[in-house]
């Protein structure tokens, strides 16, 4: 099966003390109409915070600080592999935009499993909600 290699970004209010984060709703695509992370496929040539500073100012417009590196999700979807590196992160510049997202919402810990997330994001969500204050 082929691997896809994906960085995301989890955007909290602040990096030592996250209180919400924020979630985007896929508006395109067979996973349209739910849950997931900003971010995107890592391009050749580029690193995970490469990849993932180009891909939220691609979708969002702002640029963001690349905090430290939650995981990577490791999840077999029916037709390919994923392999994504999840960070928390920050805006550091900028105001959001939604360029490709359907609609986006900023969770605390307690709505942190009011939206259907990709099915890959469920074993991160866990480790958001150990981290959140
Ligand atoms: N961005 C993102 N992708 C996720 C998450 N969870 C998850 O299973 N995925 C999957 C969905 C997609 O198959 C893949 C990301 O690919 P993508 O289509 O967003 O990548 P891209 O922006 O480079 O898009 P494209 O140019 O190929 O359309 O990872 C998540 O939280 N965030």
């Amino acid at each position: 099966m082929k691997t896809i290699r994906v960085v995301a970004a989890v955007i909290a209010d602040d990096l030592d003390h996250p209180t919400k984060i924020l979630a985007t709703e896929r508006g395109y695509g067979e996973f349209k109409g739910q849950w997931e992370f900003p971010g995107g496929k890592i391009e050749k040539g580029e690193t995970p915070e490469e990849a993932i500073r180009r891909e939220i100012r691609e979708e969002l417009e702002v640029e963001i600080e690349v905090g430290p590196l939650l995981g990577t999700i490791e999840y077999d979807y029916p037709n390919f592999h994923l392999s994504m590196d999840t960070f928390l992160a920050k805006v550091r510049e900028g105001t959001i935009v939604l360029k490709e997202a359907e609609a986006a919402k900023w969770l605390t810990k307690s709505s942190l499993d009011t939206v259907g997330w990709l099915p890959a994001d469920q074993t991160i969500i866990k480790k958001i909600h150990e981290i959140m204050e």
